[in-house]
């Protein structure tokens, strides 16, 4: 719902109205100044103003729809107050997941800006998150990386605000995102502790109803219905198969389901992604890649492989997130040099 809804709430008790109206009126406007006319059924017909500049809707507190472009525009507009108009700005976006969390820490002249000073911004619960927007450079190339992602499980399975962050990072300039996770393997060539380059994906959840795209559709972002079928670019899978050639690197490429989760799979389920040609697991990166992809900008993503997801009931072994955690503390830091090495040879 956004600014019009919200201002409307406040100063409705004095009449009647039909709220589907309302609602349908709030959605579909999404100028910052305009003027909202009500017909009361005693005839009245009241002016509502709203003259909001971004900036001042975000110091106020304002409840950010993250469907709404203006109201995306006022999340932008209080980072760039804090951390300067000069540094809220990049080329590249990078969202580590649990696998790659080490990349935030190597980002030079880093300027660090928690989530919670970010207006609509959820808190992170899950460990080893870390909850920051980190701006500075990496390979020479201005990017802006977020140390820790919101997932839908964590979230009611609201996938549009867990892409805030991906709407944010698109008005704030970057052209190329590279996303990672940490995942279980199904095929049988990966083992703990590898890379697998994503070169396609199964989002499970929007099969079922559940993406970031449903709803109210402002084409400021992008298209209605978009088209995912080169969600990850070739030529960036091609430079990175090159720089992993290079440093003597086995990288796997393979597609990535996700799963709502938050319980891992039982083998049933995990044979079930295996047939329908799943390569490796987990329970985010499809829904930012989606979105990512609405807004035109071009995407590369890597699974960390943490553990090995069961395929049969007699030979099964618990799955834990401390196991995941624990694997990513090993392999991530030599993964993140090599994203790394993989921005340095990025042309813009
Ligand atoms: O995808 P990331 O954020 O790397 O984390 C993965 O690891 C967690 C489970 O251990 C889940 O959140 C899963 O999605
Ligand atoms: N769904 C899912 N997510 C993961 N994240 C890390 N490992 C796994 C896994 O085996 N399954």
């Amino acid at each position: 719902m956004g600014l019009a809804s919200t201002l409307f709430r406040r100063t409705s008790s004095t009449g009647h109205y039909d709220s589907t109206w309302i609602q349908y009126f709030a959605d579909e406007k999404k100028n910052h100044s305009f003027t909202m006319l009500l017909n009361f059924n005693k005839s009245t017909t009241m002016t509502f103003e709203n003259n909001n500049s971004p900036t001042q809707a975000a110091q106020h507190n304002q409840k950010i729809d993250p469907r709404n472009y203006d109201d995306l525009l006022s999340v932008v507009a209080s980072i760039r107050e804090q951390v300067g108009s000069e540094i809220a700005q990049a080329d590249i976006g990078i969202i580590c997941g649990s696998g790659l969390g080490p990349i935030g820490d190597t980002v030079e002249n880093a300027t660090i800006l928690p989530f919670s000073k970010i207006p609509g911004f959820p808190a992170t619960h899950v460990v080893g998150h870390k909850g920051n927007l980190v701006f500075g450079t990496l390979g020479g190339k201005k990017v802006v990386c977020l140390q820790g992602r919101f997932h839908p499980y964590e979230h009611n399975m609201d996938l549009a605000l867990c892409t805030l962050p991906v709407r944010v990072m698109h008005l704030l300039g970057i052209k190329i995102m590279i996303v990672s996770n940490a995942a279980g393997g199904i095929n049988t060539v990966l083992h703990h502790g590898d890379l697998m380059l994503i070169k396609d994906h199964i989002f499970l959840p929007a099969l079922a109803g559940f993406s970031p795209l449903v709803g109210c559709n402002d084409p400021r972002f992008g298209a209605r219905f978009v088209s995912v079928h080169d969600a990850y670019d070739k030529q960036l899978r091609q430079l990175s198969i090159d720089v992993g050639r290079k440093r003597g690197m086995t990288l796997y490429e393979g597609v990535y389901v996700m799963s709502g989760g938050p319980q891992y799979e039982s083998p049933a389920e995990v044979s079930l992604f295996k047939t329908v040609g799943a390569d490796a697991l987990g329970m985010s990166t499809c829904h930012e890649v989606t979105v990512a992809r609405q807004c035109g900008i071009k995407v590369l993503g890597f699974s960390l492989i943490t553990n090995i997801a069961n395929l049969d009931a007699d030979q099964s072994v618990e799955v834990s997130h401390e196991e995941v955690l624990d694997i990513a503390k090993q392999a991530g830091e030599r993964a993140s040099l090599f994203v790394a090495d993989i921005i340095t040879e990025i042309s813009l």
